[in-house]
């Protein structure tokens, strides 16, 4: 297949807002990148949304959610649409229990498929899940094509640190992503959203801006070292998380806000340290994307406990605030020619698994 100019959103779990991007692609090999777009969610949007968190299908609140999803994905689209052959929409992850109810992604792609006239891949979770994966992480694959974009010569990490963390291990010498070898991938525990969380409870703010809080305070170990007793944390990857992590705010709810912050970023920091455990060879570099990599506190302390150099993926050439919405740029072309989305070392899912469900306008 020729590659085609395909655009991908991701609307992610800090609730910041939604990202769009271009990128033409045959859903293998990466031809070009191309623009981006963002639309941050107003206050008043993002507290449906937050009320929303931990719903599913049917329940009161979704619809309006979703509703509200859809127009923002509509709005931030709708001037890029004519420059787009296929649209990648991954919605918004309301709730996440893969070993339970499922996962639960607001927002249908068939109504944004109708108002931007244009054909959207979307529902790209559930097929993993029912077949016994975790529904996530899902950019690994792009990670893979990105590594091999960049041409890189040894196997390095990739880390994005948005309100989850997630991190994929990648030897870009293998040539197909699902691949025995070619990947390991798994959440690494919470990321942003406590820090977001904690910022908004004591100050009503939305973030640390770029971490100066955190760098302010002093971290409590001993609430690190407990928290990296949990059993979530304790488990053998295939894993994803949910957005919230129990306990983690109250565990810090006696400190000082700095501390506290600083106590947040500790935490995520000592959960990417443990992600190196479950990796097949140490990475060469870890490169990191998402919004946590603006917050030097983070960065100063990944740089502190990873056994590898740590770079934004700025260093080769990739645009860290962009690429989950290139990834679902990329799985988007990739469910159109029914290729696999997933892998046993990335979801834990038997076999590779192609998913997600077009939807014509
Ligand atoms: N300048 C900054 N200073 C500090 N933190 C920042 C800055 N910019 C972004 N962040 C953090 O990054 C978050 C956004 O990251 P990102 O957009 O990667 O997350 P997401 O896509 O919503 O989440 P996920 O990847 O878990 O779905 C913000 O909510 C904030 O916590
Ligand atoms: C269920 C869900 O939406 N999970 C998100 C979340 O945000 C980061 C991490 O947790 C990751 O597993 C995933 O998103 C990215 C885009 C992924 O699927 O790779």
């Amino acid at each position: 297949m020729n590659a085609i100019w395909a655009l991908g959103t991701m609307s992610g779990t800090s609730l910041d807002g939604v990202d769009a991007a271009f990128l033409r692609t045959d859903g293998e090999s990466i031809s070009a990148f191309g623009e981006t777009a963002y639309r941050a969610y107003a206050e008043p949007e993002r507290e449906v949304i937050r009320r929303a968190f931990g719903l599913w299908p049917g329940d009161d609140g979704v619809a309006e959610a979703a509703a509200l999803v859809e127009a923002a994905h509509v709005a931030v689209l709708g001037p890029l649409a004519s420059g787009a052959d296929l649209v990648g929409f991954h919605g918004q992850t309301l709730a996440h229990d893969p070993g339970g109810r499922g996962t639960h992604q607001a927002g249908d792609g068939a109504e944004v498929a109708r108002r931007l006239g244009l054909p959207v891949a979307w529902d790209f979770r559930s097929a993993d899940v029912a077949a016994g994966g975790q529904g996530a992480p899902l950019a690994p694959f792009f990670h893979h094509a990105c590594a091999r974009w960049a041409r890189l010569g040894q196997p390095v990490a990739f880390l994005n640190l948005g309100g989850v963390g997630n991190v994929t291990w990648v030897d870009p010498a293998a040539p197909r992503p699902e691949d025995p070898g070619a990947l390991v991938a798994f959440d690494t525990g919470p990321a942003n959203a406590p820090l977001n969380d904690l910022l908004l409870a004591r100050h009503g703010m939305a973030q640390d801006e770029g971490g100066l809080l955190a760098l302010s305070g002093q971290a409590d170990a001993e609430v690190v070292r407990a928290f990296l007793c949990n059993d979530w944390l304790l488990r053998s990857p295939p894993k994803s998380l949910d957005r919230h992590f129990p306990d983690l705010l109250a565990a810090v709810e006696g400190l000082s806000v700095a501390d506290a912050a600083a106590t947040l970023v500790a935490a995520a920091t000592a959960c990417v340290a443990a992600s190196f455990a479950h990796m097949p060879a140490r990475p060469a570099l870890l490169l990191v994307c998402g919004g946590g990599r603006h917050n030097r506190a983070l960065m100063e302390g990944l740089a502190a406990a990873a056994p590898c150099p740590v770079a934004p993926v700025e260093s080769i050439g990739l645009n860290g605030d962009m690429l989950e919405a290139q990834a679902f740029a990329y799985l988007a072309v990739r469910v159109q020619r029914g290729l696999p989305l997933s892998a046993p070392m990335t979801t834990g899912v038997p076999r590779p698994l192609p998913g997600g469900r077009i939807s014509l306008p």
